[in-house]
């Protein structure tokens, strides 16, 4: 196992208001290790930017401890809160990369300079600043706008610029806030290939805050879903994608469970007679589908109706869903079923009281 380069232990963290108190972040635990690419995602509130504001100590939080890089930064025990040295602080925050949503460039410096701004504090001659600088804008694939201003590049190269910057102490850890969502589709997924780039390149640990599951999907190997102040669900992105227990995790993962059961609904067909179940099988890469259930029935006797089938990409590796009532025997049925895991097939019951109660119409 990697060593865990993010360690944040029961994390709460609640805001005064004038008359209320707001609980944005409940008991959190989160521990991330070094090379991930940990995606958060959640709605908006959910408490996902107060949450990874709290790895920087950008937000102090009111319970928890918060171990980064190896170094205790924060913690508190009932009513003693220990926190580390302001300069400690600051020195240890140069580890850690911050982009956002809209850039935060200086929008009358150069792109050199913008970058060149955050080795300020870095002990380098100036000479040596603009080396760095220029290494930094290479990293990204912009050093031929070196002397352009912010206004004069696309969202997706301000968003490299905030990249070069936030890597320009060389950080172990890079916190996207919601980093592509200003962005239209094409410079999304350039960045995000950027984002996993550095993750290969450098061993940079990535946390990526985002609305968006295709984000996650792309580069992420790890997710967790955060709703109303607390992770409801976490696990490697394969796991969640096959095994997600929550309705608001299927809601994000989209596209093959819900419309399934959706089709299953408004056709009724999870009514079942006993010798049928509903199962859905998720195959990795190599395409499964027509010879397997063709076997089914020659070798098992087991009829294998497809309802719903799809294909996704995770992290560039194609990853098939088929929802099928299959039809036999109970032998039949587990002899099938013990068929299709030797062949690698993740397969997954579907209740059917998940079929009956309420409306799902998501296409
Ligand atoms: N400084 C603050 N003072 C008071 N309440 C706050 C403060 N910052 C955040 N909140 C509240 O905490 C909750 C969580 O907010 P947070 O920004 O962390 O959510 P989020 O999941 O990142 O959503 P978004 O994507 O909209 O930022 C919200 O109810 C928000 O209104």
């Amino acid at each position: 196992m990697a060593e865990e380069i993010i360690k944040l232990d029961d994390v709460s963290v609640t805001f005064q208001q004038k008359d209320k108190q707001v609980a944005a972040v409940k008991q959190v635990t989160l521990h991330v290790e070094q090379g991930d690419i940990y995606g958060i995602v959640g709605y908006s509130g959910a408490g996902k930017s107060t949450l990874v504001r709290v790895i920087n100590l950008l937000q102090i939080p009111t319970a928890g401890r918060v171990e980064v890089n190896g170094k205790l930064l924060y913690q508190a025990d009932g009513q003693q809160k220990k926190l580390i040295a302001a300069k400690s602080l600051r020195s240890e925050r140069r580890k850690i990369g911050m982009i956002f949503q809209h850039f935060n460039l200086l929008n009358e410096q150069t792109i050199i300079d913008n970058v060149a701004f955050a080795l300020k504090h870095s002990g380098l001659k100036e000479k040596q600043i603009e080396e760095k600088s220029h290494k930094l804008l290479k990293l990204v694939g912009l050093d031929s706008r070196a002397t352009s201003y912010p206004s004069q590049l696309s969202g997706g190269q301000q968003q490299r610029v905030a990249i070069a910057r936030a890597l320009a102490n060389d950080p172990e850890i890079l916190i996207s806030d919601e980093g592509t969502s200003a962005l239209d589709p094409k410079n999304t997924i350039q960045i995000l290939d950027l984002l996993k780039d550095l993750n290969q390149k450098l061993g940079l640990t990535v946390v990526l805050i985002t609305h968006e599951m295709d984000a996650v999907k792309r580069i992420a190997n790890k997710v967790a879903v955060m709703d109303g102040g607390r992770i409801i669900e976490r696990g490697n992105l394969l796991d969640i994608f096959t095994h997600a227990k929550q309705q608001l995790t299927r809601e994000f993962i989209g596209g093959g469970s819900l419309k399934a059961i959706s089709i299953l609904k408004k056709y009724q067909l999870g009514k079942l007679s006993a010798d049928e179940r509903i199962i859905q099988l998720t195959y990795v890469g190599n395409s499964v589908s027509e010879p397997i259930l063709v076997k089914l029935y020659r070798d098992f006797n087991v009829e294998a109706n497809i309802i719903y089938s799809n294909i996704e990409v995770l992290r560039g590796t194609p990853v098939g869903t088929l929802f099928v009532i299959i039809k036999g025997t109970s032998a039949g049925r587990i002899q099938a079923l013990d068929y299709l895991q030797k062949q690698e097939v993740i397969i997954t019951e579907i209740a059917e009281d998940e079929l009956q109660e309420g409306e799902t119409d998501n296409g």
